[in-house]
């Protein structure tokens, strides 16, 4: 349905996407994630024909973007990062003129329009400027353009950034249910947002797909470990002493502080030592001050596979054959993160932000 070939964009000196190669299927729904920069907006500009590519490229449906756009235009819906909304228009006048663009006949109009009003549910702002209405809603008005004319590719930028909680609920749902009829594309840089919704999860770092495969496939590259971070009042020397018999510990490690000791202890992720580990420490009478368990996530996988190596393959992305890699995780190569371990702190405060900027994200509705 969709092919993307040694796709490369250059600007200037900087390499924004890095010979991208990906198939997409129909009938499905796919993630492209990645943190902010890796080039999902350019690539989603390359495959819409927004934007020209360096070098490589993109066929929808046999149609190539480039030479025989018109026909490869006809199959996709795209919304882009920043919306083309006219600002003067309302939401109506503005959908029935994408209806005239996209050439819908004059008879399916009225009907088409109304219902992507409601499936985007917009129709009570049907005669609003679009300049008045919430940046949520603008979005909304930019997805209802988008599936105009029930194109057999939808393609989303960031759907659901500018939303509040409830309506980010409500845009998953409905991307649900256009995956029924349609392959749906859609990027973000939340892990959360495409795990929820996607069938399948491309992962793009630094313009490079560094990941291709289902949330479960995704789920295989754990490690299979969790941590469990003990604080204890006492020396080291007792603590190692008191901790020495618990089975099940592969890796311990110890910092003093003035009086306590920072213990993090790494056991399978099925193994939970802690209430062991507690009794061994009150037995010998070392009081512990602080406890907490952390299994692995999916987003430390991520956080893992967008900083470690310059994007090299791993999970089970196709070559130009349409092989697939089997070698899950074999290929992240853990000592070329040289200067990477600053970016993996600076994305993981990017993730804890996002995170945060989605609870609190304001519902001022209209
Ligand atoms: N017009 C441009 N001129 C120069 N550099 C650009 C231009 N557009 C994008 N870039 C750079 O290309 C890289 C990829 O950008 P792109 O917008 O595709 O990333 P992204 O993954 O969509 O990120 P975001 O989620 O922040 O939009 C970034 O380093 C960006 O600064």
């Amino acid at each position: 349905m969709i092919e993307v070939e040694n796709l490369v964009k250059k600007y200037g000196g900087h390499t924004a996407v890095d010979h991208l190669n990906f198939h997409v299927e129909k009938g499905q729904i796919y993630g492209f994630l990645g943190p902010n920069g890796a080039g999902k907006s350019t690539t989603m500009n390359i495959m819409t024909g927004y934007l020209a590519a360096t070098e490589g490229n993109v066929k929808i449906n046999g149609y190539d973007i480039l030479t025989n756009p018109e026909e490869a235009k006809k199959c996709i819906g795209y919304l882009p990062e920043f919306p083309p909304l006219y600002p003067e228009m309302t939401v109506y006048e503005y959908l029935k003129f994408v209806a005239e663009l996209k050439k819908i006949p004059k008879e399916e109009r009225k009907k088409q329009i109304e219902e992507v009003m409601n499936m985007t549910m917009v129709t009570d702002v049907s005669k609003r400027l679009i300049k008045n209405l919430s940046k949520g809603y603008k979005q909304r008005v930019g997805l209802a353009q988008a599936i105009l004319g029930y194109p057999e590719v939808i393609i989303l930028d960031e759907p659901t950034v500018g939303l509040d909680p409830k309506q980010i609920i409500e845009i998953r749902d409905l991307i649900r249910k256009l995956g029924e009829n349609h392959t749906v594309i859609l990027s973000s840089h939340i892990l959360s947002e495409v795990s929820a919704v996607c069938d399948h999860i491309m992962i793009i770092s630094k313009g490079k797909l560094v990941a291709s495969d289902s949330p479960e496939g995704l789920q295989k590259l754990k490690t299979g470990t969790a941590d469990l971070n003990i604080t204890v009042l006492g020396k080291k020397e007792d603590i190692q002493r008191a901790l020495n018999n618990i089975a099940g510990v592969k890796e311990i490690s110890y910092i003093e502080k003035e009086d306590a000791v920072e213990i993090s202890i790494t056991t399978f992720s099925d193994t939970d030592i802690s209430r062991e580990a507690g009794i061994a420490l009150a037995e010998n009478k070392l009081p512990v001050i602080a406890m907490s368990r952390q299994a692995e996530t999916l987003e430390d996988i991520f956080l893992q596979l967008t900083s470690a190596g310059e994007g090299k393959a791993v999970g089970s992305a196709r070559d130009d054959e349409g092989n697939t890699d089997d070698k899950k995780g074999t290929e992240i190569d853990e000592n070329d993160n040289t200067d990477d371990e600053n970016n993996n702190d600076e994305e993981k405060e990017a993730v804890k932000i996002t995170a945060k900027v989605e609870e609190n994200e304001d519902d001022s509705n209209i």
